[in-house]
């Protein structure tokens, strides 16, 4: 049980690769994509309470509605109703938004995800995973995978996980022009949903090299509908892979955050302040990269 106030982060979710590779009757796309979650992110706080509410703050809370729909009330509504005898008593919620909305950084998702573990860690009584994991998935395709936050290998509609056992230090630079991207009307805007699988990822892949040529044989297959909508996607792409060290710019997910990948944490803050001198009107930010769990 929980008498003080209880923090999750809720790190963003970053596409490394994202393959559609087919979709379901129910119109779900099935996805194969390679996953990372960044040191930066919103951030989700909880006090004992009367009632169960939400706050938002933070510079990405003014757009966003804290009602019944948001994203972290719909977790907590679905973790009381699934575990009711163990759940814990009602909470105030603030969420810190200082993630863009709508980016492809899973915000929401990542939103969801802490809600579920601050409950989960509130609880009277143990939360079997594979039912979290299942809850996850009904809220939304990218919530099972912000509930591990750590290096991991998506497939399905984003319900079937496979965590990394080695990957490299990396940092990122993500760089958003602040147009809201609707994920579905992405989707609908695919040419081709039966594209080929990732390629198979070395049994330990611990250095930047490998990483970076494993990379270069995958994509987007998001960016060229999301490109349709927000073309800047496709000047920001190249001025990031151009900055030195990046060994990789790609857009995350649905758009319209694109990030480039750095093997070094000072080569992605050197970037990320050329970057925010060339766009001051941009979301700009630089992180290092979640490694996975010992
Ligand atoms: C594109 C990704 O960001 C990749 O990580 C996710 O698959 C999207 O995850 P999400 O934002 O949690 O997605 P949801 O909120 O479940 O779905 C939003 C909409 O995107 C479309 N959608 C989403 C995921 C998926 N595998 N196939 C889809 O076709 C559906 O039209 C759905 O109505
Ligand atoms: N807590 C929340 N944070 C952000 N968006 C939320 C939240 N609750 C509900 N939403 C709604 O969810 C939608 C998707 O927002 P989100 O920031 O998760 O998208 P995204 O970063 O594009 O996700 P993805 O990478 O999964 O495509 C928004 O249109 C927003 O109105």
């Amino acid at each position: 049980m929980f008498s003080r106030e209880m923090l999750q982060a809720a790190p963003a979710k970053i596409n490394l690769a994202l393959h559609v590779v087919g979709q379901r009757k129910d119109g779900y796309h099935e996805l194969e994509s390679l996953m990372v979650f960044a040191e930066i992110g919103d951030e989700l706080r909880a006090v004992p309470a009367e009632n169960d509410s939400l706050a938002i703050t933070g510079p990405f809370g003014t757009g966003l509605t804290a009602g019944p729909n948001n994203l972290v009330l719909r977790a907590v509504a679905g973790f009381r109703e699934r575990w009711p005898s163990i759940a814990p008593g009602p909470m105030a919620f603030t969420l810190a938004k200082n993630l863009p909305v709508a980016a492809g950084l899973g915000g929401g998702s990542a939103d969801a995800a802490a809600a579920l573990r601050l409950l989960r860690d509130a609880s009277s009584g143990e939360v079997p995973l594979d039912g979290l994991l299942d809850l996850a998935a009904q809220i939304g395709a990218d919530v099972p995978a912000c509930l591990v936050s750590a290096p991991l290998l998506a497939r399905g509609a984003g319900e079937i996980l496979e965590p990394l056992q080695s990957f490299p230090k990396a940092s990122v630079v993500l760089v958003n022009p602040l147009i809201e991207v609707p994920t579905g009307e992405v989707f609908r805007k695919l040419l081709s949903r039966d594209n080929p699988p990732l390629p198979a990822l070395p049994e330990a892949m611990d250095r930047p090299v490998q990483l970076a040529l494993w990379l270069t044989e995958t994509r987007n297959d998001l960016q060229p509908p999301a490109m349709e909508l927000v073309p800047q996607i496709g000047a920001i792409t190249e001025r990031i892979a151009g900055s030195p060290g990046c060994m990789l710019a790609r857009m995350s997910g649905s758009g319209a955050t694109v990030f480039g990948v750095f093997g070094s944490s000072a080569q992605a803050h050197q970037a990320a302040h050329e970057l925010r001198a060339l766009w001051p009107d941009y979301w700009v930010a630089a992180a290092p990269l979640i490694q996975p769990e010992a």
